[in-house]
């Protein structure tokens, strides 16, 4: 299958990487004058639990090929967008003429409602799924990052498509597991006020690897994330859906805190989500909180711990 990822970020890299693995056709998608600036070739440094566990270290070198011209109808079949949510309109603007009869699986973090997200497009053309990894780029530019073993899809309509019966086809001949998730959208707002409770505290200490052991912060972010539920139930999610992704916030945040650090600190592939997010100029931190905080706002939901870690998240980077 002919595949373009869109932009050549970390969960762009690693699922294009598993899928060109697989023997597709992958093509990167980026800005004009970017290509030359990545180079011929991309460091993976990959945990990549699809294979048994004493070969799921793959360091290697890889080619990716790339384009920086927008398809044309009828040039790919399958467009993977992942991205920080405040990107995705300007990506899905430039897509809305031409998507052609291609299919566009989207695996990012959303905030904003998916389906006002990718009103330019066919709703009937999208599928939904959630990144199947995690990680970052490290200082030489080599991807680190742990490629999970399933893939989860869900649906935004009642009816199984086609496209999403194809997309799950590619994915496990790529060797992913494929689950449904019966409430994508409610599962797009959990990650995305869990991401924003870490973000909140990361962002008063540096970057998510100055969370690394940091029993205090880790503690704030939890009690962040409590106050945040309700802001997901007020936009209509049912939080008994997601019980285990919830969990972290409801049990006595003390024991969650020295739990989560114990973990950030100890085990290898925690650790290291945590430490390649260490870019103190980030902006996609800095959106998640503000605009959660908006929303929050918006629906007369009060957010105390999260306001008062807004001097973190206001002002840009170098501010
Ligand atoms: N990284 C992680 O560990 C995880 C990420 N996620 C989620 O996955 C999604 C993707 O995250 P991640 O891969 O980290 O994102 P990155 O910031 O690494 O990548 C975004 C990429 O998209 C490119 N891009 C953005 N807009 C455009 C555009 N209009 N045209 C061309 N290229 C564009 C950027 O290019 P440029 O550099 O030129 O701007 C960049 O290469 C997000 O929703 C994130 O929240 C979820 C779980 C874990
Ligand atoms: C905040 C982080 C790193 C969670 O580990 C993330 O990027 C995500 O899962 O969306």
């Amino acid at each position: 299958m002919r595949i373009l990822m869109f932009g050549r970020g970390v969960i762009a890299s690693v699922t294009g990487s598993a899928l060109a693995g697989a023997g597709h056709d992958v093509e990167f998608y980026v800005r004009p004058g970017r290509a030359a600036s990545y180079g011929d070739e991309l460091g993976l440094d990959i945990v990549d639990t699809r294979r048994p566990r004493r070969d799921q270290r793959v360091r290697q070198t890889w080619s990716p090929r790339y384009r920086e011209d927008l398809p044309e109808a009828g040039d790919v079949d399958l467009i993977v967008v992942s991205l920080p949510h405040h990107s995705i309109p300007g990506a899905i603007e430039a897509l809305s003429t031409r998507l052609g009869d291609a299919t566009l699986v989207m695996l990012s973090n959303m905030w904003d409602e998916p389906l006002d997200v990718i009103a330019p497009l066919p709703p009937e053309q999208v599928v939904w799924g959630i990144p199947p990894a995690g990680g970052g780029f490290d200082q030489a530019g080599r991807l680190q990052a742990t490629l999970l073993s399933t893939v989860a899809l869900g649906r935004l309509g009642a009816r199984q498509t086609d496209r999403e019966l194809a997309v799950r086809e590619v994915f496990s001949q790529a060797g992913f597991g494929v689950r449904e998730q019966p409430d994508i959208r409610g599962w797009y707002f959990v990650h995305t006020v869990t991401d924003a409770s870490l973000y909140s505290q990361a962002l008063q200490h540096g970057t998510m690897a100055d969370l690394i052991g940091n029993t205090a912060a880790l503690r704030e972010a939890m009690l962040v994330g409590r106050e945040l539920l309700p802001v997901v139930a007020a936009r209509g999610v049912d939080l008994s859906r997601h019980r285990s992704s919830t969990s972290a916030f409801r049990l006595p945040s003390r024991l969650v805190a020295a739990g989560f650090a114990l973990a950030n600190s100890k085990i290898p592939f925690v650790r290291r989500a945590f430490e390649t997010h260490d870019d103190p100029a980030a902006e996609e931190p800095r959106a998640v909180c503000r605009d959660v905080l908006a929303e929050a706002q918006r629906l007369g939901v009060p957010t105390p711990r999260l306001a008062a870690a807004a001097e973190g998240f206001v002002r840009g980077p170098n501010a």
